[in-house]
């Protein structure tokens, strides 16, 4: 099963923390991030992740590719509300591939938590 992760700049630090706290559930993903979110969870987790170019490169619509392949089977994506991003049109068109595509995405911590334990009882559905 494979699971994106992304956070804004400001909502790195806790994607950080939320991925060292349940890493163990994690390392059972293959893992995708965008650029800078993915070098940053390596660094501080160790996690084997996939890295797509950065945001504003291009790394949402990547993983919105992904989504409409449907080869990515949830998103945890900490978006900071409160920052304009340059990209914005690459952030609604990954948000809006998740809803056509019915894969389960997370855009806050407390969702974060709620889409991961669903995705670990479907894995241990499937073993
Ligand atoms: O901008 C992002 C998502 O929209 C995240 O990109 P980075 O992980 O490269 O910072």
């Amino acid at each position: 099963m494979r699971l994106a992760l992304i956070a804004h700049d400001e909502k790195k630090p806790a994607l950080i923390e939320f991925a060292q706290e349940r890493k163990a559930d994690l390392e059972r993903f293959e893992l995708m991030a965008t650029g800078t979110t993915g070098q940053r969870l390596i660094d501080a987790t160790g996690l084997d992740i996939e890295r797509k170019q950065s945001g504003p490169l291009g790394g949402d619509m990547q993983i919105g590719a992904e989504i409409a392949d449907e080869t990515c089977d949830g998103v945890i994506f900490l978006r900071d509300p409160l920052t304009a991003q340059p990209h914005e049109p690459d952030i609604s068109a990954l948000l809006r591939l998740c809803d056509v595509h019915q894969t389960p995405l997370a855009t806050n911590l407390a969702s974060a938590d709620a889409v991961l334990d669903e995705l670990v009882d479907q894995l241990d559905g499937e073993a």
